[in-house]
């Protein structure tokens, strides 16, 4: 990978590769954009299978962030860490702790919080070494784990997708395939029972799905089963790139609204689900409630301001398909379109001259 090439296409600002012997520390953090605001994304630990995929990862994922803020209607930028090394195995104190100096070395360029393989636990070891940090554990004033918030955001993105494929946002009879029933989609899970739908799951691990099918009546099917299965939405939470050319000639749902990151294999899938009528609800977009309720964070933590924000996703899902019938394309371009536009807006609003405290007027007054 000829990194600056990347780095310039798609205009990223800072890649920090970060090392640390006795802990074993290897992290990327990569910063995409900071038009908005601070770069604000999770720390993802994972067994990459060499070092060039995890620096790609990492950028993917802090590009995926700066969409995710911006759309969201954030103050924020996106970056992204990638930590290397198998989550249940290779974390220790020392390790998050030397990650926690680093991120205070950026001075607040970057904030982090919790990604696939890490948890609240470890938030709270960064915190000990920095404030740049976001979900940590209540008991510190903090938002603690983000997923059941997330969900609470999927579930009300799916109602608005609901109500453009089905005329009525209400969700009672409606049959939905949840692939992964997770930390997410286990609180999704809960939701769309209590408003009456009838729910088809599958998870590799079997007490993630007795446990839903115990507490909600789920209906178990085999992984490979779940694009196939009469329903009337499709609900990734598991995996990306599920949604591809081998799937989407199986899938019977008017509507995909779920939890997972990078959904589309490939843009074109974007194009392909749009031109059967499937109802798409962008993934950066319905999934935002975790990053909303920890950006809440940096107005001192209130859950009630946060979760209203993270109701606003129905809102933001319909003004995305609003965008897409407007201007003629699938809902995946009408999200990308949200986030540039407000960017490119604050851009412009930004260039005009303000002094600030390090203005070189301040040192030529001896300040
Ligand atoms: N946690 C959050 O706040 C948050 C925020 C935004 C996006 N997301 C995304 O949502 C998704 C779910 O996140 P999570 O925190 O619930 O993760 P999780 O690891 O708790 O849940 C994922 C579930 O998917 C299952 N799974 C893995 N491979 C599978 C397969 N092939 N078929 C079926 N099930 C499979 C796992 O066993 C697990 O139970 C991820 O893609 C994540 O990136 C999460
Ligand atoms: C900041 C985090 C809560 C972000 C979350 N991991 C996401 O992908 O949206």
């Amino acid at each position: 990978m000829e990194i600056f090439k990347y780095m310039e296409t798609y205009d990223y600002e800072q890649l920090v590769i970060c090392q640390d012997k006795q802990s074993g520390l290897k992290a990327i953090i990569a910063i995409h954009d900071t038009t908005l605001g601070p770069a604000l994304g999770g720390t993802r630990m994972w067994t990459y299978a060499n070092e060039a995929a995890a620096i790609e990862d990492a950028l993917r994922l802090a590009k995926g962030m700066t969409y995710k803020n911006a759309a969201a209607g954030l103050n924020l930028g996106g970056g992204k860490t990638v930590i290397i090394g198998d989550p249940r195995t290779d974390k220790n104190e020392e390790m998050f702790r030397a990650f926690g100096r680093y991120i205070q070395g950026l001075n607040g360029r970057y904030i982090t919080a919790e990604d696939v393989g890490t948890t609240v636990a470890d938030m709270d070891l960064i915190y000990e070494e920095t404030d740049y940090v976001t979900g940590v554990s209540p008991a510190f004033g903090s938002s603690g784990n983000p997923s059941p918030v997330t969900a609470f955001g999927v579930y009300r993105g799916m109602k608005a997708a609901a109500k453009e494929a089905f005329g009525t946002d209400s969700l009672e009879g409606k049959v939905i395939a949840v692939q992964g029933v997770g930390n997410v989609a286990y609180t999704l899970c809960r939701h769309l029972h209590e408003e009456g739908a009838q729910l088809i799951v599958t998870d590799i691990n079997k007490e993630a799905v007795n446990r839903v099918v115990e507490e909600f009546g789920a209906k178990a099917v085999d992984i490979n089963d779940i694009y196939s299965v009469d329903c009337d939405i499709y609900a990734p939470c598991a995996l990306g790139a599920t949604i591809n050319d081998e799937t989407i000639p199986q899938l019977k749902a008017k509507v995909i609204a779920g939890a997972a990151n990078n959904q589309l294999l490939d843009t074109k899938h974007g194009d392909i689900i749009h031109e059967l009528g499937i109802v798409y609800a962008p993934d950066y977009v319905i999934n935002a409630g975790g990053v909303i309720n920890v950006a809440d964070e940096l107005y001192g933590y209130n859950r009630e301001r946060a979760l209203k924000k993270v109701e606003g996703i129905y809102d933001n899902i319909e003004k995305v398909i609003e965008i897409a019938k407007r201007d003629g394309i699938p809902t995946y371009r009408a999200a990308d379109r949200l986030a540039e536009e407000r960017i490119e807006r604050m851009k412009n609003s930004r260039s005009q001259f303000l002094q600030n405290g390090h203005h070189i007027l301040s040192r030529r007054n001896g300040r």
